[in-house]
């Protein structure tokens, strides 16, 4: 996937923004407050209907009353409007009901000080990793997990209101096990990419170990676990088994890692893991999604960054990635500068 121009209007301190972008690297470069994270986060609209931050935001420019993004692709055409409530997505022209399409017309991996973290943060932030990558490399995925988030939504109004039999522990535990099974194969296919890749990356030469804790009790089915868990899921109002409570757990020398490395080795680690999915949707022969970076000096020391860049250069994606200064930019890589300063181009220039 790549972006050939992208348009921005009325997105936080952004009024009219236009920047004709390069095949590969594009960095936004500024002082803080610039835009630079405005224009990545407008791309993550752009590609999944929602902000990448958690928590509020006033996404609307000050004073305006609707914000417009679009993005032209070799041959295609997407906006995306939004004024209050009511948001408007087009694609070629033709309606867009459901951000899910997104996901297929601009996949994107993005990369921020909010979830670069993962390996060490929250199981919800190592599933959701994990979920993007199977998402891109296997074409049922996104169909079941749906399956699955409607089951349990179902379920769980239904533990709050109950009245007669339980109808949907039957399609939860189903599309749940298969869930589960999808994952297990993900993890293993990724294995070796993610294991040379962190071998190459740390210099060292520790076996990497990734467990997949279900979300349920061992040994159990997850029907089992969820007719035993009835009577607490009741009191509770909510559903405590199935695979939105797994959980991802990376180990090193039969340690977690994240008792004995560093945090800078635990960036790294998560950083081969987010490669090793890219390597793996290039081997499934899927589209390579276009990479944001938020933070991009940010805990990798200059080697780190330099292999990390060769490794982005090899797959030939497209990146956008915010730095505050040139210096941060390695040198040698084809791409364009983008200079921002109070929500707009200064000055752009090849590299
Ligand atoms: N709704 C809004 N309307 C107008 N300006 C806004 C709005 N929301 C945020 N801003 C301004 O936008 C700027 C933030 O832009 P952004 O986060 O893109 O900067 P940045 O270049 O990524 O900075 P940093 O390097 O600090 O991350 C700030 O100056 C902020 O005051």
């Amino acid at each position: 996937m790549t972006l050939e121009s992208l348009q921005i209007r009325s997105l936080r301190c952004i009024e009219d923004l236009q920047l004709q972008t390069h095949t590969h690297w594009n960095w936004l470069v500024g002082a803080n407050g610039a835009g630079k994270s405005t224009v990545l986060e407008a791309l993550h609209i752009l590609g999944t209907g929602q902000t990448w931050r958690h928590g509020p935001r006033n996404l609307l420019r000050d004073g305006d009353n609707e914000y417009l993004l679009s993005a032209r692709m070799p041959d295609h055409f997407l906006a995306l409007r939004r004024r209050g409530e009511e948001r408007e997505i087009r694609y070629d022209g033709e309606s867009i009901h459901s951000a899910w399409e997104l996901l297929d017309i601009l996949p994107l991996q993005s990369l921020h000080s909010e979830n670069s973290h993962f390996v060490a943060g929250s199981a919800d932030d190592r599933r959701r990793i994990m979920d993007w990558g199977i998402y891109y490399v296997d074409a049922h995925y996104g169909q079941i997990f749906r399956e699955y988030r409607r089951a349990l939504a179902q379920r769980n109004a239904w533990l709050k209101h109950p009245h007669g039999q339980n109808p949907w522990d039957m399609a939860l535990a189903e599309a749940g096990e298969r869930i589960q099974q999808l994952r297990q194969d993900y993890l293993m296919r990724m294995a070796e990419n993610l294991q040379r890749l962190w071998n190459a990356w740390s210099g060292s030469t520790d076996t990497l170990q990734l467990h997949l804790q279900a979300g349920w009790k061992e040994g159990l089915t997850l029907r089992e676990s969820l007719l035993r868990d009835q009577g607490s899921d009741r009191e509770m109002g909510y559903t405590h088994s199935g695979p939105h409570r797994a959980n991802l757990v990376f180990r090193v020398r039969q340690k977690l890692a994240l008792d004995i490395l560093s945090r800078g080795q635990l960036r790294v680690m998560g950083m081969a893991f987010r490669m090793a999915q890219l390597c793996l949707i290039q081997e499934s022969g899927y589209q390579l999604p276009v990479i944001l970076i938020d933070d991009f000096a940010a805990e990798l020391d200059q080697s780190a960054r330099i292999w990390w860049m060769e490794q982005l250069n090899q797959l030939g994606v497209q990146v956008f990635a915010a730095v505050t200064a040139t210096n941060q930019i390695p040198v040698g890589q084809a791409g364009k500068q983008f200079y921002l300063a109070h929500g707009q181009l200064e000055k752009e220039c090849d590299i």
